[in-house]
C-alpha cells in the first residue's frame, strides 16, 4: 500500500508542520488528559471519507451499535442509538488506511511523551440519526480495560450550536467537582483523551452525525 507522505495536517487557514502538531496533542493529553484538534484533517480528504461512509451506509452495512463486550454484548436503544461499521484492520480501503496513517502520527507522539505503552487501533463509523445519542460512559471499564486512548473525527459538512449532538464532556477537577464542556461535532475536527478519565456522552442530535470514532489500545 502507498502512503501519501503526511508533511502537513491542515487547518486550512494555518497548516503547522505535523511534528509540531503532533507535539502539541502529546502535551494536551499530558497535561489535561484531552485535546480538541481542528482541521486534523484537510476538506477534501475529510469529504471523501465521508462519502465513502455515506456508500457504505447505503449498502446497509451499518448495525446498530451494542453496549457491553462477550456474553453481555447487547443492543441497548436507550443508551445508544448510533450506528456503526467497525473498520477491518486486515481490509482497510486507501482513505482508511490513511487515516490510521495519521493515528499512528498521534499514537507514537503520546507514547513517547506519556509512556502509555499504546500498540494498536481500533475504530469504526459512526452514524447518529436525527434524534439518537449516547448516554454518559467512560470508555474504559472493567470488560474492556485496554482501550487507552479514544480518537474521534467528525466527518459533519457542517455544523451549528441547534444541530445539538455536542460532545459534552465531564472534566474532573481536583477538588472534586466536575467541569462540563460541549465540544460542537465540527468537520475535520479530532477529540483525544483518556479513555478511562473522562466520562462524557453525546447529546440528543437533531441532524444526521457522522464520525469515526477508535481507541488505541495497550494490546496487539
Ligand atoms: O461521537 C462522539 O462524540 C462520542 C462517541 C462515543 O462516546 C463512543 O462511541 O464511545
Ligand atoms: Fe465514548
Amino acid at each position: 500500500m502507498v502512503f501519501r507522505p503526511i508533511k502537513w495536517l491542515f487547518c486550512s487557514l494555518n497548516p503547522i508542520p505535523v511534528e509540531e502538531l503532533l507535539d502539541h496533542i502529546s502535551a494536551e493529553i499530558y497535561q489535561k488528559s484531552y485535546v480538541v484538534v481542528d482541521g486534523f484533517v484537510d476538506e477534501e480528504f475529510r469529504k471523501a471519507l465521508l462519502e465513502e461512509q455515506i456508500a457504505l451506509l447505503n449498502q446497509g452495512k451499518f448495525r446498530h451499535a451494542a453496549v457491553g463486550v462477550g456474553e453481555k454484548k447487547q443492543i441497548r436503544t436507550e443508551i445508544r442509538n448510533d450506528q456503526v461499521l467497525w473498520m477491518d484492520a486486515e481490509d482497510l480501503s486507501p482513505l482508511q488506511a490513511e487515516y490510521w496513517e495519521k493515528v499512528e502520527g498521534v499514537r507514537q507522539a503520546v507514547n513517547q511523551r506519556c509512556f502509555l505503552g499504546l500498540r494498536s487501533f481500533e475504530s469504526h463509523f459512526a452514524r447518529y440519526p436525527i434524534g439518537s445519542f449516547y448516554v454518559r460512559h467512560l470508555d474504559q471499564f472493567q470488560a474492556v480495560p485496554h482501550r487507552l486512548v479514544t480518537v474521534i473525527l467528525y466527518l459533519n459538512d457542517s455544523w451549528t450550536p441547534a444541530d445539538g449532538g455536542a460532545l459534552r464532556m465531564y472534566l474532573p477537577q481536583e477538588d472534586g467537582s466536575e467541569l462540563v464542556e460541549d465540544i460542537l461535532p465540527l468537520g475535520g475536527r479530532l477529540v483525544v483523551f483518556l479513555s478511562g478519565e473522562i466520562p462524557h456522552e453525546v447529546l440528543p442530535t437533531n441532524k444526521e452525525r457522522i464520525s469515526i470514532t477508535g481507541w488505541l489500545r495497550n494490546i496487539d
